[in-house]
């Protein structure tokens, strides 16, 4: 490192604030703020770790934002995620993110002038476009608006023979949507055809069983995806996507999450969309974690994740490109967020060493999307990334402790070697469990994060003089029914209440203390609208630095008195 780049990184000591302080920073994954509620399962479940934050020291607990425009996202209507919500806190600054650069290129039509868009265009003469990616309107992962946007424009630049290959939700939307996305799907396709593109859907499946796994936890899932999106596999095979899908669902303990892959097939039985050479392929998620891995079967030449079986000539192109360490894919059509000078990378600049764990399922949400979609360490002398193993195979409303109680374990060993200045953990529980849509199982995950918080936290930062940061990425288990205008639950034709498995609107909770902090130290009262972004600056400020210039500011403040 130059003198220069020492001088570009260098930050500057905090003027009150002492350094060599251990700081534990605790990430709880889907952890809103909500009123009391039977269907608020953080409220219903016993979390004393957590009560006893937000009683405890009024000055020391507040809420933050964690959704809408407060993360880069298009609009104050759009849940927060683990994405946006995991680039704000470590990058300290708001981006526009790819939902809202998706829009942008697609609104100027500047998508179809870009490189990523020209690559895949060579193949639109002799070959076939597939668009591979999630089909809802829950815009975390992908927009069905901007999907429809795509096919317009992509047969408008001479596209004439699509196939699509769609994954259903029901994660970020109600379960049992998909029949109607599909409706939709099929009706613009429709249109297409009238105008003589022949265009179809070739294939589907559940975004949780087929293709859309991440963090390499489950390679099965994406061979799934592989076999019917690209050699035409698959155990179910029928003759139109929306039969497809009713009759898949007809099965009592079917859900769009976790449908099972199935073929589209001619009069003959013939597959109609396999991915063969010279085709162009899309996966128009503009979300990255859970479309790395196919990104690589698609890209990568040498690849031994499963067997591909054919490996077909193609031309890929991302959304987005997912991962800007690997340059994963190298095509893409719209840029992803320049995100830059990361508090991550900035306390690598000066010396703080990191440790960050989680389990699989959302060990990227602390490493990869805290840097800013970066896979890899800054610094491997400095860093230590630590991956406990999911567990595969099982449903997380089966086993809802997940490994939450092992990430404390791992924090506390981290926190007592003294081998580290920032201990970094994501506890998924509140999250991974309120996805399934079981608030039994939701309510004792969040106990169990609650008693992980205790471990990491209260117990091991009493003992070496730290400073905790507990907060939350975006709401989740505080709210798991679906509500009317005025706040009541929405009750489905069955008689119950509908349950809301996505992601909420709502503020999480930001409590700081522990023995290392300064008695004066305390949140700021002049800003109000404080969100995610803001928590960099904080973090910085308790490891004795103030914070880049350009960084959201800090919540707090150290009185005089
Ligand atoms: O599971 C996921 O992919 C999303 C929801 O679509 O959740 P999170 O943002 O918490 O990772
Ligand atoms: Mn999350
Ligand atoms: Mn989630």
């Amino acid at each position: 490192m130059g003198s220069s780049d020492r001088n570009l990184w260098k930050l500057e000591d905090h003027p009150k604030l002492p350094k060599g302080k251990p700081v534990a920073v605790v990430v709880l994954d889907g952890w809103g703020e909500a009123s009391p509620d039977p269907y608020n399962c953080i409220h219903v479940a016993d979390t004393p770790t957590m009560d006893s934050l937000k009683k405890g020291a009024p000055e020391k607990w507040r809420l933050i934002k964690a959704h809408g425009t407060a993360v880069g996202l298009p609009s104050d209507d759009d849940m927060g995620n683990s994405e946006v919500g995991h680039n704000a806190l470590g990058a300290g600054r708001i981006y526009a993110q790819g939902a809202k650069l998706v829009d942008l290129a697609l609104a100027s039509g500047k998508i179809y002038e870009g490189e990523g868009f020209k690559y895949i265009q060579e193949c639109f003469k002799n070959g076939t476009l597939h668009l591979i990616g999630l089909l809802s309107d829950g815009g975390v992962h992908s927009r069905l608006d901007q999907l429809q946007l795509l096919l317009k424009g992509s047969a408008e630049h001479g596209a004439k023979r699509i196939r699509i290959h769609f994954l259903t939700d029901g994660r970020d939307v109600v379960d049992g949507s998909s029949v109607g996305f599909v409706e939709t799907l099929e009706n613009d396709l429709r249109q297409l055809r009238e105008k003589g593109v022949d265009a179809q859907i070739a294939s589907g499946g559940g975004r949780m069983y087929v293709t859309m796994d991440r963090y390499e936890n489950d390679w099965d899932v994406v061979k799934r995806g592989w076999d019917a999106q690209v050699l035409g596999e698959a155990p179910y095979k029928f003759k139109s996507a929306i039969e497809a899908v009713k009759k898949l669902r007809e099965d009592p303990k079917a859900n769009d999450q976790y449908l099972p892959p199935f073929v589209i097939v001619d009069e003959n039985g013939k597959p109609v969309g396999p991915i063969v050479d010279g085709d162009a392929v899309v996966t128009f998620n503009f979300r990255a974690d859970r479309m790395v891995m196919l990104a690589k079967a698609l890209e990568y030449e040498d690849f031994d994740k499963f067997d591909r079986v054919r490996f077909p000539k193609i031309r890929y192109a991302g959304m987005l490109q997912y991962d800007g360490e690997l340059k994963l894919p190298s095509h893409f059509l719209v840029s992803p967020p320049e995100i830059q000078r990361t508090s991550g990378e900035y306390l690598v600049h000066n010396s703080i060493r990191t440790f960050a764990c989680s389990e699989t399922v959302k060990f990227g949400h602390v490493t990869f999307f805290w840097n800013g979609n970066r896979s890899g360490y800054f610094n491997p002398e400095l860093e230590e990334y630590v991956e406990i193993p999911s567990d595969i195979g099982i449903p997380f409303n089966v086993q809802p402790k997940m490994k939450a109680l092992e990430i404390a374990e791992k924090a506390r060993d981290a926190i007592l070697s003294r081998k580290y200045d920032q201990v970094r953990v994501n506890i998924p529980n509140g999250d991974m469990v309120g996805h399934t849509g079981d608030v039994k199982a939701t309510i004792i995950g969040c106990k169990a994060a609650d008693e992980a918080v205790k471990q990491t936290i209260l117990d091991t930062v009493e003992q070496v003089g730290g400073i905790y940061v507990v907060t939350a990425d975006h709401g989740n288990a505080e709210d798991m029914a679906k509500r009317n205008k005025s706040g009541q639950p929405l009750v489905g034709k069955d008689g119950n209440v509908q349950i809301l498995t996505s992601h909420t609107l709502r503020p999480v909770p930001i409590a700081i203390g522990g023995p290392g902090l300064l008695p004066s130290v305390r949140f700021r009262k002049d800003i109000q609208e404080a969100g995610l972004a803001n928590v960099a600056a904080t973090v910085m400020n308790f490891h004795g630095f103030e914070a880049p210039s350009d960084y959201e500011p800090t919540l707090i403040e150290v009185a005089d008195n």
